[in-house]
């Protein structure tokens, strides 16, 4: 009973009523405020940009789009400025920019200031295929040029294609795109601009997990949902969870113990096996209906006696568990602990809302003073 109880109390303490919407982040409140012009344009952004053919409309067609890798083949080169607007169907409330391969900087249309000034990350993208050189040029002009607009941005380099690359050979890679780019930012005077690196591909889950943890740091709730997450499965004996967001597999927050890539895996996977077997079997007739919704949830036993658990949290995400079979047999425990991390979540969100308008005392826990929307995310991080 004590489990429970300290639960209920992490609820209370981010005041949850006991009249709390039953329909969060279904009702219409949401289009009220989504679907306002307004809206659309002062979204933070994440840039992708790098030379021609680095990969960047892949990334952005498999991460947010379910294409599959092989059909990236096919993909044209893009030739201007591609905005795409993922917030009606994701969590992730940010309006990706895809550049073309070479943004001219010099190009009197091309109003950069404007576009660095509502970024939120800006990614850039490296062929680790090819040979990097005139990439680490292009990525020196790039962040210089943003951060003397922006110093807020989050610098985010991805070491793209590695999937060609022996074990040996990727780490070398890395270490000399890092060594490279730092000594650039020293000899220019911008030691404070901090680049994070990551090694990505689009034909495993390293892209998601990059994506994932970018996405991570534009969310002002980020330590809360952890917060939230350590106490829950502290208290219901789960060995891992992670909190989905379900369409594009990107992890919003995870408890702080390590992140291990194959369970990540796992995670990802059980998504797409529920997804699918909803798609197929779970619509009506009539093809109506939704694939994700409020009842959505999923049980797989696996044969070493791992149990996979999966619950709807709000219309975007979803909380997918790893625990023991022993641990499992407390079911009960479990769903009522869920129960209560579910109120608390919405609560967290519902407070960001609420920034818009007068900030009351609920908004105390939350680490996030700026506005955000109703799925939590930053309204406008300049
Ligand atoms: N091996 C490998 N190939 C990739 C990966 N990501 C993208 N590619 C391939 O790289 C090629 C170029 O990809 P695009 O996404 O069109 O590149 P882009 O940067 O958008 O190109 P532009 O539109 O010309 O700027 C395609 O043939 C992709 O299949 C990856 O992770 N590994």
């Amino acid at each position: 009973m004590s489990i429970q109880y300290e639960v209920e109390q992490l609820a209370d303490s981010y005041g949850v009523a006991d009249s709390f919407p039953k329909d969060f982040g279904y009702g219409e409140e949401e289009a009220d405020i989504e679907d306002s012009p307004a809206s659309s344009d002062s979204k933070p952004r994440i840039l992708l940009m790098g030379l021609r053919r680095s990969g960047k409309s892949s990334i952005q067609k498999v991460v947010f789009h379910k294409m599959s890798p092989n059909e990236t083949l096919f993909l044209e080169s893009t030739n201007k400025i591609y905005k795409d607007d993922i917030s009606s169907s994701s969590f992730v409330n940010f309006q990706i920019w895809d550049f073309p391969g070479q943004v001219d900087f010099f190009d009197p249309t091309f109003d950069y200031e404007m576009i660095f000034r509502g970024t939120g990350a800006l990614i850039f993208v490296i062929d680790a295929q090819d040979d990097y050189v005139e990439a680490l040029g292009r990525l020196h002009l790039t962040v210089s040029r943003a951060y003397r607009v922006n110093p807020e941005i989050n610098f985010e380099v991805f070491i793209h294609k590695v999937d060609g690359l022996s074990d040996d050979h990727k780490i070398e890679t890395q270490r000399d795109i890092h060594q490279r780019a730092n000594d650039d930012l020293a000899d220019a005077s911008l030691e404070k601009l901090h680049l994070s690196f990551y090694l990505t591909s689009i034909y495993d889950h390293s892209i998601f997990e990059a994506f994932s943890k970018v996405v991570q740091k534009l969310i002002p709730q980020l330590p809360t949902l952890e917060n939230l997450l350590n106490i829950f499965i502290s208290n219901s004996g789960i060995e891992k969870a992670f909190l989905f967001d379900v369409v594009s597999k990107i992890y919003i927050a995870t408890d702080s113990s390590p992140v291990d890539m194959q369970s990540y895996e796992l995670c990802c996977d059980m998504i797409d096996v529920v997804i699918d077997v909803s798609c197929i079997y779970g619509l009506r007739e009539d093809g109506s209906g939704s694939a994700y919704d409020k009842e959505s949830m999923a049980i797989i036993k696996l044969n070493n006696t791992t149990v996979l658990y999966l619950k709807e949290v709000t219309k975007f995400l979803a909380l997918v568990c790893i625990l023991r079979e022993e641990s499992f047999e407390r079911k009960g425990l479990i769903d009522y602990n869920f129960h209560c991390f579910r109120k608390a979540i919405h609560e967290v969100f519902e407070v960001g809302v609420s920034t818009q308008r007068p900030v009351g005392p609920k908004a105390v826990g939350s680490p996030c003073s700026k506005a955000v929307t109703l799925n939590g995310t930053p309204r406008n991080t300049v």
